[in-house]
């Protein structure tokens, strides 16, 4: 359907204001990664907020029972364990974890499908998620052409901090996530992203991320 696949977002939303969405392309997803505390789901909500429009996120897959109010195919996907554990040997996940005896997933169709609806995929995934997309984008045939941004913390002090300050952790998670760190940091140093920013300032941090996917420097 598409033969055009953006590089420059700025350009893509120009042509897109300028024409109907079909006619103009596709804008790649962008895969926001780092260590657990950084800060990547408090970037992408700015930008989920800052552009209403523009971009989207995934609906993911789950075995948890939906709670009352969620609708099947917009908060999640509901499916059985057996349903998910089938999914997960078809391969249609670029990621999943189990979280509290609850298994979660994003599948690459989800992706394919919000992009083809003309947004910007914001993807917010661990280092293993980003090694799958990786190897996905790799493949001669892959529909899927990501865009790799890691979040560092400006210390490793200030990232302890940060995960204590959220409250949402015990020590024994807290703990894990800083042992992770140290791997996701090491991982980033092999250069396999686009995009390395430091969230020290947040303000700074978003606009170096807005600078980035716009393409404005
Ligand atoms: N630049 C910053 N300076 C100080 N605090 C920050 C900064 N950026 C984010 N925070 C705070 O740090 C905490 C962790 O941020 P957030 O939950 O966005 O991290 P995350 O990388 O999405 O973590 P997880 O992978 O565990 O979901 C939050 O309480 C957030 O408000």
């Amino acid at each position: 359907m598409f033969d055009v696949y953006y590089d420059n977002i700025l350009q893509f939303l120009l042509d897109k204001a300028a024409t109907a969405w079909e006619d103009v392309g596709q804008c790649p997803p962008i895969v926001i990664s780092g260590p657990s505390g950084v800060g990547k789901g408090t970037l992408c909500q700015r930008l989920l907020d800052a552009y209403p429009e523009i971009f989207a996120t995934t609906v993911s897959h789950t075995t948890r029972k939906p709670r009352p109010g969620e609708v099947e195919g917009s908060a999640y996907y509901f499916v059985s364990r057996d349903k998910f554990e089938s999914l997960i040997t078809e391969g249609i996940f670029i990621e999943f974890a189990e979280f509290n005896g609850n298994l979660y997933g994003t599948s690459k169709q989800t992706v394919i499908d919000q992009t083809a609806r003309g947004s910007v995929v914001l993807l917010d995934i661990e280092m293993e998620g980003v090694k799958q997309l990786k190897e996905e984008q790799s493949k001669a045939d892959s529909q899927i052409n990501p865009r790799f941004v890691f979040i560092r913390p400006p210390n490793f002090e200030a990232l302890e901090a940060r995960l204590r300050r959220r409250g949402t952790e015990d020590e024994g998670s807290i703990q894990r996530r800083l042992a992770q760190a140290t791997t996701e940091l090491a991982y980033a140093e092999t250069g396999v992203h686009d995009k390395i920013i430091i969230n020290d300032d947040l303000d700074k941090a978003f606009q170096d991320l807005e600078d980035f996917i716009l393409k404005r420097s």
